[in-house]
């Protein structure tokens, strides 16, 4: 975490910029990247990956979310326009960086949190090391003054992280229907 979080930092304020948020201050600092949270997900060889769950599609209930994937691959995130899927193929050396319906609920849709799954790999087992940059848990977060200021119409109400994280997990993975827990 002690390499990861410099890079976090960056990667937040570059977003935040873009959305009129000069600095992230201790406030600001609680919703974007209030918990860290490092997994280490195995995913078991199996011969018949179209059977099995990997990951189902989902997005991510983060401000962002950095990963570093093996050389096996089966990482797919949703095409921009239409329902095919795109292979995110490994990069040695390099990391997955998501966007999270956090990004996209504080920036009014100008981010989008993109959906994704995985597929198991039938001869190789695979290892992936996802960090999850999310707010605390007691953080309220919505779309930002800062992007609202030109009378935008919000489209998401305030919501406390904790709510939305415990909807998220109440059910299966369906896409990306727990935004809509946040819509107005
Ligand atoms: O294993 C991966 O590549 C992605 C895992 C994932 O999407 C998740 O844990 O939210
Ligand atoms: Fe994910």
């Amino acid at each position: 975490m002690k390499w990861a979080k410099p890079i976090i930092v960056k990667l937040l304020e570059v977003l935040l910029e873009k959305l009129n948020v000069k600095q992230i201050d201790e406030p600001m600092k609680s919703v974007v990247m209030g918990t860290l949270i490092v997994n280490l997900i195995h995913y078991p060889v199996c011969p018949n990956p179209e059977l099995t769950a990997g990951a189902g599609r989902h997005a991510d209930v983060s401000s962002i979310t950095m990963l570093l994937q093996d050389d096996v691959g089966g990482l797919y995130v949703r095409e921009p326009k239409g329902d095919g899927w795109i292979h995110v193929p490994p990069v040695k050396g390099a990391l997955v960086i998501n966007i999270g319906d956090v990004l996209q609920i504080m920036s009014n849709d100008r981010y989008k949190s993109v959906e994704h799954r995985v597929i198991v790999n039938a001869s190789r087992n695979r290892v992936s090391v996802p960090i999850f940059v999310n707010p605390a848990p007691d953080a309220v977060f919505g779309p930002l003054t800062q992007v609202l200021e030109n009378g935008e119409k919000p489209l998401y109400k305030h919501v406390v992280y904790s709510d939305y994280f415990n909807y998220f997990f109440s059910k299966g993975h369906e896409g990306k229907q727990t935004i809509e827990f946040a819509k107005l």
